[in-house]
């Protein structure tokens, strides 16, 4: 059973009559890599944390393939992400437990993700001495052994340096090809024309433009993408 098309019908947030999600309309399909951009306050973070059932909208329609919300098949990753105060290994089969896995399987399956992650040496250490990158890493271990349908990874390399971020982005598109769908949140346009197969452009709460990475960096199609983009972008993109 997919998830996909996943689509949102005029979904609003508005806390205190404030419109943090302001009639969103998006249509999602089940591959490729989704990158949100927009600028600070724009309701990114917001727009993950509705999908995946952490914000309940204050109106409007989200659709999961016809199917009612099931949140077992979507993971989320945040900026900064949660280690229990426990080793790497525990930290990465943490998903398997309330799906009835046993001890023994809980561990092989732990083991071999922390090879996949290139965890495997630190496996019994305590998880909060990894640095941020490994944390990282580990929290996508993490939820990559759950086998999610739907991945939302809000802002997962903001804090960290040029080499952690590309270990990050490899195994992003690692659980891609592995056929999860990935919906993430950057301010880095580097990132994004490297990972995005579209980009949403999300300003004021309001889905501006659904393109193409290609067609949005090369020709977007309203003033505040084309801003944004001249605003953020100190480079030539060159496609
Ligand atoms: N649970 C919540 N309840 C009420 N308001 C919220 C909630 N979460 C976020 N907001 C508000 O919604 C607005 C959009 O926040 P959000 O974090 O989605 O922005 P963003 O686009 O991710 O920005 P940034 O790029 O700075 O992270 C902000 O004004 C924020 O204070």
């Amino acid at each position: 059973m997919s998830l996909f098309p996943l689509r949102l019908q005029q979904v609003h947030f508005s806390p205190n009559g404030r419109h943090v999600l302001d009639g969103v309309d998006l249509t999602l399909t089940g591959d490729g890599i989704t990158i949100v951009l927009g600028p600070n306050g724009a309701g990114k973070s917001v727009l993950l944390r509705t999908l995946c059932g952490l914000i309940p909208p204050s109106s409007g329609v989200l659709d999961y393939g016809g199917q009612p919300f099931d949140g077992a098949r979507i993971g989320m990753v945040f900026q900064h992400p949660m280690m229990l105060r426990s080793s790497v290994l525990e930290n990465v089969t943490l998903g398997l437990r309330p799906r009835g896995v046993g001890r023994r399987e809980r561990e092989a399956c732990g083991l071999a993700m922390l090879e996949r992650i290139g965890l495997a040496d630190r496996a019994r250490d305590n998880a909060r001495r990894l640095s941020g990158g490994e944390q990282q890493r580990l929290a996508l271990g993490r939820v990559w052994l759950t086998r999610p349908q739907l991945l939302l990874l809000d802002e997962p390399t903001a804090s960290l340096d040029p080499s952690a971020v590309e270990a990050v982005e490899t195994i992003v598109r690692e659980i891609r090809t592995d056929g999860a769908k990935i919906v993430m949140t950057t301010h880095n346009l580097g990132q994004a024309t490297r990972l995005a197969d579209d980009i949403v452009f999300l300003a004021e709460g309001k889905v501006r433009e659904h393109a193409s990475v290609r067609g949005f960096f090369t020709q977007p199609a309203s003033e505040e993408a084309k801003r944004f983009i001249e605003g953020e972008l100190p480079w030539h993109v060159a496609f």
